[in-house]
């Protein structure tokens, strides 16, 4: 190179942000597809007759594969050694896949009380979907946060993480809004079916994203061509540092109290607040609207200011308040409700806005790949289990409300009553209390204690930051 600097593709901001825009409306739609189930779960339960183990069951499938079977960090070293474009199209596919599964699981007529090894049939083929997408989705995510350092890295990083994410915000949005909607007017099949079509338009979208990649490689190559293959033995530099344990782990705690409540809130919203099953999903989804806003101004104020780690712990201590106002049995008015999740969404904003791009701090840019897939892996033993754990305490705290909704849909389905109105006739002996509601109480302090914990690991963090020097409380820009 000469004494004149080489403009690249992502020297142009214009050029940047498109990128930015293509991976973030395919993330928005996996996030949607992601939680096109939570805002139903009232009305599965009252039309399938599912318990909220076997509601725990399908919501945690999300990290069945992605853990039990290393897939995870299978996505991080293909992602490593394979590249970009392999795995954003390839994370695709599976996503798509896993859809279809899932859409099967609800537009198929199993037979009733048929199992797959013990478990209810639609439940297992619902799960197995969900668990197939989760493989294509977190690969998605990983390959986006490295398609973000690689376009941002030294520029607005923490901004354009924060955009990402507010995209993928909007998408749990549109599903928790939008997703009773379309089960009410048409069909629960049909609202998996709009979340599979709109996963086809996400695969475009990335696979455009591959040829803008293929022109940076290009102007790149020189850069490239310096920089070392990966090797396995990288991932020892990782597991070896502290600061990535107390990050990967505060990810668990964070993000294990935030995404199941997405998946049982719209239970807490009926059961405890009194709200009608067809509008449950309305007030949980203030949540991620807040966030559209707010996770771009914190990353932008990290970017700027910095005080990364103190962001972190600020969010999980907000995150506290509010699952403890959710727990206390007593606050019972919309109003409260509204309120923390106003809270909560603050809360999902501060944390996520400084930690995905506090990572390339601790962790060198050659194994970032792995970083993130280990950090998703850490994080999904959490969204897995947590929702299980949920689900059989829901059940164990609330004997007999399951068996009762059970005989009711039995009863109904033996007067041939059909079965689309079966949830509305559950729904009205729950009203007049001959099915008790549940009681949520006991459940939520496994939030409580998830968000303590997540509060101690963020002073952790803070306190090895200090030791280390790791910059987590410098701004990102460099001047
Ligand atoms: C960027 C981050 N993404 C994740 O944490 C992923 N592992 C997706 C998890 C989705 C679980 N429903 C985020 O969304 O903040």
């Amino acid at each position: 190179m000469t004494d004149a600097i080489k403009k690249t593709l992502r020297d142009s901001a214009g050029a940047r942000w498109f990128v930015l825009i293509l991976v973030s409306v395919t993330m928005l739609i996996a996030y949607t597809f992601m939680e096109v189930l939570s805002p139903l779960q009232t009305l599965i339960q009252s039309t399938y007759g599912w318990s909220g183990t076997d509601w725990g069951l399908v919501t945690g499938a999300q990290g069945y594969l992605n853990v039990f079977a290393f897939m995870l960090i299978f996505s991080g070293i293909v992602l490593d050694k394979m590249g970009i474009k392999f795995t954003a199209i390839g994370s695709g596919l599976v996503m798509i896949f896993g859809a279809i599964v899932k859409y099967y699981a609800f537009a198929h007529n199993f037979e009733i009380g048929s199992t797959i090894i013990g478990i209810d049939s639609r439940v297992f083929v619902s799960a197995t979907g969900f668990a197939i997408f989760c493989v294509g989705a977190e690969g998605a995510g990983i390959t986006v946060s490295r398609i973000i350092v690689k376009w941002f890295k030294g520029r607005e990083m923490a901004l354009a993480m924060g955009t990402e994410m507010a995209l993928a915000r909007l998408g749990s949005f549109l599903a928790l809004f939008g997703s009773p909607r379309i089960a009410d007017a048409f069909s629960i099949p049909t609202a998996v079916l709009v979340g599979t079509i709109a996963l086809c338009i996400g695969l475009i979208l990335f696979i455009v994203y591959c040829l803008m990649d293929v022109r940076l490689d290009k102007q790149i190559e020189d850069e490239a061509e310096e920089e070392e293959p990966f090797k396995i033995s990288d991932l020892g530099v990782i597991i070896k540092s502290k600061g990535f344990w107390y990050i990967a782990i505060l990810c668990l705690l964070f993000y294990s109290a935030v995404f199941p409540f997405y998946k049982f809130s719209s239970g807490l919203m009926v059961n405890k607040f009194g709200i009608d099953p067809s509008t449950a999903g309305d007030i949980p989804s203030i949540l991620p609207f807040g966030t559209i806003l707010l996770t771009p101004l914190f990353g932008f104020i990290y970017d700027k200011y910095g005080k990364g780690a103190s962001i972190m712990i600020l969010g999980a201590v907000l995150l506290v308040i509010v699952h403890t106002i959710f727990y206390i049995p007593a606050l019972t008015a919309t109003w409260v409700a509204i309120f923390a999740v106003v809270l909560l969404g603050i809360a999902f904003s501060l944390v996520p806005s400084a930690m995905w791009p506090s990572v390339p701090k601790i962790i060198p840019d050659k194994q970032l790949g792995s970083a993130y897939a280990l950090i998703f892996y850490v994080q999904n033993i959490g969204l897995m289990l947590v929702p299980i754990l949920l689900g059989v305490v829901l059940d164990k705290t609330n004997p007999g409300v399951n068996e009762k909704t059970e005989s009711a849909i039995l009863n109904f389905r033996a007067e041939g009553i059909p079965a689309n109105e079966i949830s509305a006739k559950v729904q009205a002996l729950r009203e007049a209390g001959d099915i008790p509601m549940f009681d949520y109480s006991s459940t939520w302090l496994i939030f409580v204690g998830l968000t303590i914990l997540a509060t101690v690991f963020g002073f952790l963090l803070k306190a090895e930051d200090r030791k280390k020097g790791y910059g987590l409380e410098l701004p990102n820009i460099e001047k």
